[in-house]
Order: structure tokens, then C-alpha cells, then sequence
């Protein structure tokens, strides 16, 4: 979650015009690069970049991209120099600092109050059965009608209940948790956009800070909020739960709905795993590769720096292309290619790496896995709508904008 809403930053509000222009000359390739290219079908440009120019400056973002792997690695390892703690980062200036804000001493304090069940043991002991059930209510509602769009009929769905279980808001249905998700998405959006944000974010995000309020003064042990409560103050506690929802609707949406795309477009490759179940998590892993859901993460440079061969000047924006990276021909061979037997596919950095390093990674495979396999196994003949095509879209969350398939009707 580019650090989650938009893992978001301000892309367009610094104007540098002397820099740009003399930046235009020695990076062509990132002068030449549209917002919009990068959007629709990155893959081609973010190759030529990483070849020619792995740290360039593209005038549109008003920010460095790093687009190899190696490179990548060296801006999230170091938070000294490449920070997330910047005013322009819009999610907090709508939820306020959280450990997606902050680095260094504070951002420990605000992510270990809430690790403990997203460690490996506790994700599987935690949410395993619940997401089975989840999974089988949402599959069993679809199974008579032998089509529908996947996205908002399942994923979504699915992404949402997970999230509110994990959080521990029990008494507040999916819909409302959805509606103010996508009240505080638009106003984080306005702001990354550089308009006013309109009152219905602010009015969302009271609703939600009442709700986790509401949900500590219970005093359920077994409520993620209310164990957070005990080490952060609450408005700390609102933001990072704020954060997690964030992180934990858009971009697993995006992680099941590519999976799956990837793997009904490339029948050979369904058929392995089909064979050998155990292949699923390649697939999984491949399809992040491929595909990552956050496509970008986004730092600034504390101090003027050298990366790669490129000099980066304090308070530069430095956007880390994870989409870029994780095609580094240096590391992943044919790396364009979809093989869900790649000896080294869990070297890719869907879920960024460092100290921001998602930390709900192991719950968004479990949920992944589990989706994956009840919708192979309980829709036979899962396959794509060819009448309804659709690819991945999108600057910083990648997904498809809608996943229509049909499967054999239950007699
Ligand atoms: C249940 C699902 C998820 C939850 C609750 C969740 C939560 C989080 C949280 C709280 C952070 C901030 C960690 C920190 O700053 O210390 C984070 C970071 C991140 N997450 Fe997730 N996440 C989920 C799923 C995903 C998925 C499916 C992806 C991508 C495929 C993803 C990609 C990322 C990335 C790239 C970061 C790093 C942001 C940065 O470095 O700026 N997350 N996630």
C-alpha cells in the first residue's frame, strides 16, 4: 500500500521548472514518459528506463522513478535517507501520522502495537477458518448463475470482511466499513490530485475514529484495537486502523483479481496447477511479480544523495517503480514471462521491502490462496469471458477495472 491510499503522496505540487528543464535533456527517456503510459501499459517503458536510465527524472511526476531492482532495494532499505515522514504524503494529512507516515523510533512505536497477528503462526491460526467461510458464502451466492464480474462480486467482498475481522470492528457491517473507505479514498485522491478535499472524507473518517473508539471502550480482548489501545493513544490507534483498511481492501482486491487473471489467460499454466495444488503459491507469487497491486511506493530524500549514477537533491521526490523492479531482467529471467515454477519468484517486492515492508503480507497470501482454490475447485470450467476482455490499470494501484467470467451451471 505505495504505502497504502496512495501509498500517496503529492505528485503535483512542486514546481521546479529550472530543474525540470535541465533534467529534460539528461534523462530523455523519463522526459518522454506520460502519467498516462504509465498507467495504461507500463511494462514497455519501465523496461527501456531500467535499461538506459534506472534513475530518471520524469518532469509528469515531478519525481525521480527507480526502476531497478538492486536500486529499489538501496531507497526502501535506508528511511535515513529516503523518507515517508513528509508533508506532501496526502494520506496523513487526512488521517494524521501513522506508521505509514513515520519512520525511525516513532514508526516502530505505531507498527509494533499492531504486529502481533499478522506474524505467520497467528495470520493462519487467526483467519484461516474465517476466510474459508467467507470465501464459501460469497462462492455459494455466485455458483447458480454461471457468470459474473469477479471484482466487485467476490474480491471486493471478501477484501473488505477480512479486513473488518482482522480489525476487530464487530459490530460494523462490511457496507459501512466500504462506504467510508471510499469517502476517505476520494479525499486523499482530491489531495494527491491538488484540489480542496470536500467535507464527506472528513465526515467518513469521524464516523470510522467513533467506530474504533467505540470498539476500545468495549474492552474485547481479542479486538486488534483494543490491544493497540494499550500502547498508543487514540487518535494514534484511528489513523494506523485507517491505515490498515487502507492497505488491506484496494490492493488485496487487486492481488486475487490479478491472480486470477494471470492464471485463466494462461491455460498451460492453470493445468500445473490444476496437477499439483502446491504450485498455487508460485502462481500467487508470479502474478505479484507480474503485476504488483501497489505499483509504486513513494519516499523523499532527507539530504542531497547519489543513487545508481544519479544525484538526487534534498526534498526530491523518489517514486520506487516496484512494477520496474520486479521485471529486472538481472534477477528474473524472460522475465515477462507467467511460470508459476520460477525457482526465484519470491525475490520479487510486491509488498515492498525495508521497514515499511507490508505488514499484513502472510494474511494477503492466505487470503489469496484460500480464494483462489475455493473458486477452482466449486466453478468447474472457470474461465475468462473473451466478450469482456480486460488488462491491469492504474498509476499506483493496479487491477483490472472490472474480471467478467463464466463457468459450467450446476446441472
Ligand atoms: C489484508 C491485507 C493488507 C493489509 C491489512 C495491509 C496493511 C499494510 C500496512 C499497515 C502497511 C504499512 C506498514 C508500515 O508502513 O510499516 C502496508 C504496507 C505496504 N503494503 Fe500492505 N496490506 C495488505 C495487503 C497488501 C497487498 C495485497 C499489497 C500488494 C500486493 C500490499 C502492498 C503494500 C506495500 C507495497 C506496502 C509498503 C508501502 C511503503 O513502503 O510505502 N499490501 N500494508
Amino acid at each position: 500500500m505505495t504505502a497504502v491510499v496512495s501509498l500517496g503522496c503529492d505528485r503535483f505540487s512542486r514546481a521546479r521548472p529550472e530543474f525540470v528543464m535541465s533534467d529534460a535533456d539528461s534523462f530523455p527517456l523519463g522526459a518522454a514518459t506520460t502519467l498516462a503510459e504509465l498507467a495504461d501499459d507500463p511494462h514497455p517503458r519501465l523496461a527501456l528506463l531500467r535499461a538506459h536510465e534506472p534513475v530518471s527524472w520524469l518532469p509528469e511526476l515531478d519525481g525521480w522513478l527507480v526502476t531497478r531492482r538492486d536500486l529499489a532495494l538501496s531507497v526502501m532499505r535506508d528511511a535515513e535517507t529516503f523518507t515517508v515522514d513528509d508533508p506532501r504524503f496526502s494520506t496523513a494529512q487526512v488521517v494524521g501520522p501513522s506508521m505509514l507516515s513515520l519512520d525511525g523510533d516513532p514508526h516502530s512505536r505505531h507498527r509494533e502495537a499492531f504486529t502481533a497477528p499478522f506474524r505467520p503462526r497467528e495470520v493462519y491460526d487467526g483467519f484461516a477458518s474465517f476466510i474459508e467461510e467467507e470465501t464459501d458464502r460469497l462462492v455459494t451466492a455466485l455458483e447458480p448463475a454461471g457468470a459474473c464480474e469477479l471484482r466487485r462480486a467476490f474480491a471486493g467482498p471478501l477484501a473488505v470482511a477480512v479486513v473488518t475481522h482482522a480489525l476487530g470492528l464487530f459490530d460494523t457491517p462490511a457496507a459501512t466499513v466500504l462506504s467510508w473507505y471510499d469517502a476517505i479514498v476520494k479525499s486523499v485522491s482530491d489531495i494527491t490530485a491538488g484540489h480542496e478535499a470536500g467535507p464527506a472524507g472528513t465526515a467518513a473518517y469521524r464516523q470510522f475514529r467513533a467506530a474504533v473508539e467505540a470498539t476500545v471502550a468495549e474492552q474485547d480482548p481479542s479486538s486488534l484495537l483494543v490491544s493497540a489501545a494499550g500502547r498508543l493513544a487514540l487518535p494514534e490507534v484511528a489513523s494506523n486502523a485507517a491505515v490498515l483498511m487502507f492497505g488491506g481492501i484496494e490492493t488485496t482486491e487487486g492481488m486475487i483479481t490479478n491472480a486470477l487473471l494471470q492464471l485463466l489467460q494462461h491455460p498451460d499454466q492453470l493445468d500445473l496447477v490444476r496437477e499439483d495444488p502446491r504450485l498455487l503459491d508460485g502462481a500467487i507469487e508470479e502474478s505479484l511479480r507480474l503485476e504488483p497491486g501497489a505499483a509504486v511506493v513513494d519516499r523523499y530524500a532527507t539530504r542531497d544523495t547519489v543513487l545508481g549514477q544519479t544525484a538526487i537533491r534534498r526534498g526530491d521526490l523518489v517514486s520506487v517503480s516496484l512494477t520496474g523492479a520486479n521485471r529486472d531482467p538481472d534477477v528474473f529471467s524472460d522475465p515477462d514471462r507467467f511460470d508459476v515454477r520460477r525457482k526465484n519468484t519470491r525475490l520479487q517486492l510486491a509488498f515492498a521491502h525495508g521497514p515499511h515492508y507490508c505488514l499484513a503480507a502472510h494474511l494477503a497470501r492466505l487470503e489469496t490462496r484460500i480464494a483462489l482454490q475455493r473458486l477452482l475447485q466449486r466453478l468447474p470450467g472457470l474461465r475468462l469471458d473473451r466478450d469482456r476482455p480486460t488488462a491491469p490499470h492504474g498509476l499506483v494501484f493496479r487491477k483490472v477495472p472490472a474480471l467478467h467470467v463464466l463457468w459450467h451451471k450446476p446441472a
